[in-house]
């Protein structure tokens, strides 16, 4: 006889089931639904499945299908009325630094959050306001400033007095933090004696800002009934590389990380609440960040892990928007994405989302939606696999600033092959990604070893601007940014459209680039211009609509 199970949103089907499986249903339904795995298991393999989740009350088994088919039938014949089983974890929902950058805003994101009730979120914080931004510039000053003075770093001042405010006017007890505030100087105090500061410890020392803004918004929670438990992520199964300051994710993360959540909130409902951007490292054991902006990536490893129905990030804007507001206040919301849209948007510098935080939510089909807290009636931008392009030109315009490009001219025989396979290969001798040199002593490796080959010139203070859009209609679309180039007189030094389907860049100058992304905004998301000239193609307008 074979058992036939199937994971689908949240429910765990069995087909051909004795009732002993049934009963045990209840309880596997927490422990299966994550993975997308699909497998037949005899009844022998299904029963000894079954003993080992109650065995072991935290398991990671791969889920197991029949044909859709049967699937549909047996789950109208056992489980229609059980859809939706009360009490399940729902979704995730993350709050940048700007959410809960004071007790005024982490008590709206409190309100905001309980203004769900039919959503059981897991909810992911960011350290409070910009305190990474003030750790590290306090970790820099204390290598400088000798041990006795690190009291005195401006920066510290400000984030023990921001946190002991909050904890004050929130009306928690100061022991939440206090013990965290203590071991930060302490840290601090270690730097300036060693006037050494390794990537190792920028990590731990960052950390304290969401191991801090959890503690804090988690008490509050509990204080004003609402039952929710801290968890730091390195603690609950964030398995990492060791790359300080820039860790990636390792696949051991998920089940872990589902299994801790899952047992506890099964066991007792309290909201997890979660520390984002943090991550412990394979091999030494210590704590590693995801790169800056990374407590997106936390929620939507999350949301993978759980195989949650949807991620929410909440940010201090409308949602994903048509370029960066702080350098065209005229920028619109972005009603839908894909990830790929979204992950290129993101790559090429909107710090609006993580670079990599899509890639969980991609692997598991999980829409993500982005949303301001300052204004949760905004419908935001969704993020999905797929979206109507029929309708899409330009999606939105990326603006990364001073960039050094490099000019290398092969002092070789013209024609002579291998020639580009060797200066790849420098960057990769030097481990560097060829459009990701990061500091100026890796830019002078680069230099000197492509110097044996080729005559390098360096042209500094370039801008990229990313144009994401439709690449179908790429020839209409590089026709109108052309006219605005031709219009602003600005010469594009440097086009590259690679092999994505969704993104082309231009290089122009520092000085001239801020000029054309509004140039270029006005022409494709405010005059109207391209519509008109969209209809005369016989395609349609520009994104947004609205
Ligand atoms: N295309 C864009 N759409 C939306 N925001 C953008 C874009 N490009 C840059 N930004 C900036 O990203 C900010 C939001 O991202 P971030 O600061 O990481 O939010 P949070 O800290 O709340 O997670 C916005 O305030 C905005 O200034
Ligand atoms: N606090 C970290 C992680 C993070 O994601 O922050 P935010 O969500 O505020 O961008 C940072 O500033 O990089």
């Amino acid at each position: 006889m074979s058992i036939a199970l199937h994971s689908c949103n949240s429910r765990i089907l069995c087909g051909g089931c004795s009732n002993e499986f049934n009963k045990n249903l209840q309880f596997s339904r927490f422990q299966l639904n994550f993975r997308n795995r699909h497998q037949f298991v005899d009844f022998t393999s299904c029963r000894r499945l079954f003993a080992a989740v109650d065995r072991r009350k935290s398991p990671f088994f791969t889920i197991c299908s029949a044909k859709d088919a049967d699937v549909a039938a047996f789950e109208e014949a056992n489980f229609s009325s059980e859809k939706n089983v009360d009490g399940e974890l729902t979704c995730v929902m993350k709050f940048g630094g700007s959410s809960v950058a004071s007790a005024e805003r982490m008590t709206e994101v409190v309100h905001l959050i309980l203004s769900f009730p039919e959503e059981r979120p897991i909810v992911v914080l960011s350290a409070m306001g910009k305190t990474t931004n003030n750790l590290l510039r306090a970790a820099e000053k204390a290598v400088s400033c000798g041990h006795s003075s690190v009291s005195e770093i401006e920066e510290l001042a400000f984030i023990k007095e921001l946190h002991l405010r909050t904890v004050k006017e929130l009306g928690i007890d100061n022991s939440v933090i206090s013990g965290h505030l203590e071991e930060l100087e302490l840290l601090l105090n270690g730097i300036a004696r060693l006037k050494e500061l390794t990537l190792r410890t920028q990590d731990k020392l960052v950390s304290f800002g969401e191991c801090m803004s959890t503690r804090i918004f988690a008490a509050y929670l509990n204080k004003i009934g609402t039952k929710a438990r801290q968890y730091d992520a390195f603690d609950i199964g964030f398995v990492t590389t060791d790359d300080f300051t820039n860790a990636e994710i390792l696949e051991a993360t998920y089940p872990a990380v589902a299994s801790k959540l899952y047992s506890d909130w099964t066991n007792d409902h309290a909201i997890p609440i979660v520390t984002g951007f943090l991550g412990k490292g394979c091999k030494s054991g210590d704590i590693t960040t995801l790169g800056r902006g990374g407590s997106d990536l936390t929620a939507t490893t999350i949301g993978r892990a759980l195989g949650l129905k949807e991620i929410q990030v909440w940010k201090d804007v409308d949602g994903v928007l048509t370029c960066d507001p702080t350098i065209h206040p005229g920028a619109k919301p972005v009603p839908y994405l894909t990830f790929e849209e979204a992950t290129e948007l993101a790559y090429f510098g909107a710090q609006v989302l993580h670079p990599l935080s899509m890639r969980p939510a991609m692997d598991a089909s999980i829409p993500v939606r982005v949303k301001n807290s300052y204004n949760p009636k905004a419908p935001g931008t969704l993020i999905a696999r797929n979206r109507d392009m029929t309708k899409a030109l330009l999606t939105s315009i990326v603006l990364k600033q001073n960039i050094t490009m490099l000019d290398i001219v092969s002092t070789r025989m013209l024609g002579q092959f291998g020639f580009l396979a060797k200066v790849f290969s420098i960057f990769e001798d030097l481990g560097i990604s060829v459009d990701v040199v990061a500091t100026s002593e890796e830019l002078d490796r680069v230099i000197e070893e492509l110097g044996k080959i080729a005559v390098v010139k360096l042209l500094p203070h370039r801008s990229i601007i990313s144009l994401i859009g439709n690449i179908q209609y790429s020839s209409l679309i590089l026709e109108k940014a052309f006219s605005v180039f031709r219009r602003t007189n600005v010469n594009v030094q440097m086009i590259s459209q690679g092999a994505s389907k969704v993104n082309m860049s231009l290089i122009v100058n520092d000085g001239e680039a801020e000029q054309c992304v509004k140039a270029l905004h006005y022409a494709f998301f405010e005059s109207g211009e391209v519509s008109d000239a969209a209809l005369n193609n016989g395609i349609v307008e520009s994104v947004p609509a609205n």
